[in-house]
């Protein structure tokens, strides 16, 4: 397996506070990597320290193969990314704002600003100064200076933040045709699951600075979010009949009444028979299933 970002235990603390807590994240190449969590969890500190702009207490990041140090400018060039808010120069255009960047990276290729407005719709306002942009026009700028060097490794820090649904799907399409057709691995992070769901190869889910999970979208479709909810006077004889005369193990009590039921491959009439003729006392039973994001929120409160 190739991957492009490895951290290795990365811990950062402001003032003896503990902000992360020994990440280990793992992108693989040409991934879209969706990193989650709810406000204050530690994204954007820990993708700054994957951009060198803050350095890890302790702990070690390594990128396309190296380990990052502070002299690392070989790694930083190939990599683009948006962290918190873009700022720019706002009496500038956009087009003379990425035209600093160019100079800034030593980048130099013809037709490189004029093209990547281009791929963010922003042809027509590249020549307006950026502070008679909207937020969404700005977010889709940020994203412009992001892949205008051609990067192999995009960050991106909730570029989807003040974007209208259509602004949403347009960054969401871009990005999946930036990683499947140019190659590029992409971290993006959100707070909102949805927003990336879609579009990433691998989740990671982090809350309190801790890494809670890392798994691929297929786990997370291959996951029991589908149910048969029981609820029944009898539990005690319900949980009986479900292990020793079933065999399903796969369950779980939820109060005095209710079980949920995750093996859905056995058929609920089959579950009401075995259950009736033991005399448990059915109440109601019926098929649900949980969202994703119903499990995102789950795994992020039971965290508290
Ligand atoms: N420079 C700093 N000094 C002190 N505390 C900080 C600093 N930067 C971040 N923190 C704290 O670290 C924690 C994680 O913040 P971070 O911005 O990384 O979270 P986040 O997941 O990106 O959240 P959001 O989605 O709200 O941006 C927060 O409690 C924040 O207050």
């Amino acid at each position: 397996m190739s991957y492009v970002i490895r951290t290795h235990g990365i811990t950062k603390a402001f003032d003896n506070n503990e902000v992360v807590s020994n990440v280990d994240m793992n992108v693989k190449r040409n991934e879209i990597y969706g990193f989650l969590g709810p406000n204050g969890a530690g994204k954007t500190t820990i993708m700054k320290m994957i951009t060198n702009l803050l350095k890890p207490t302790s702990g070690e990041i390594e990128i396309f193969g190296e380990r990052l140090t502070h002299s690392s400018y070989n790694v930083l060039k190939r990599m683009g990314s948006i962290i918190e808010y873009p700022a720019f120069y706002d009496h500038l255009s956009g087009a003379a704002n990425l035209e600093l960047h160019c100079e800034y990276m030593g980048y130099y290729s013809p037709n490189s600003v004029q093209n990547a407005l281009e791929m963010l719709d922003l042809t027509e306002t590249g020549n307006k100064a950026v502070r008679s942009y909207s937020l969404g026009m700005k977010q889709r700028l940020g994203l412009a200076r992001a892949v205008l060097t051609k990067p192999e490794l995009l960050i991106l820090d909730e570029p989807m933040n003040g974007l209208d649904p259509a602004g949403i799907k347009y960054i969401r399409d871009l990005l999946k045709m930036l990683c499947k057709e140019c190659g590029i691995t992409i971290l993006i992070s959100s707070h909102i699951l949805s927003e990336i769901e879609n579009i990433a190869d691998t989740i990671g889910i982090i809350n309190h600075g801790k890494m809670l999970r890392e798994l691929t979208m297929q786990e997370v479709r291959d996951m029991n979010l589908s149910y048969v909810e029981l609820v029944a006077g009898n539990l005690k004889q319900a949980a009986y009949v479900l292990s020793e005369h079933l065999h399903i193990n796969n369950f779980k009590i939820i109060d005095d009444k209710v079980i949920r039921i995750y093996d859905v491959a056995t058929p609920t009439p089959e579950l009401s028979k075995s259950l009736v003729q033991s005399d448990v006392a059915i109440e109601s039973m019926s098929k649900k299933s949980e969202s994703l994001e119903d499990y995102f929120i789950k795994m992020t409160t039971e965290d508290r």
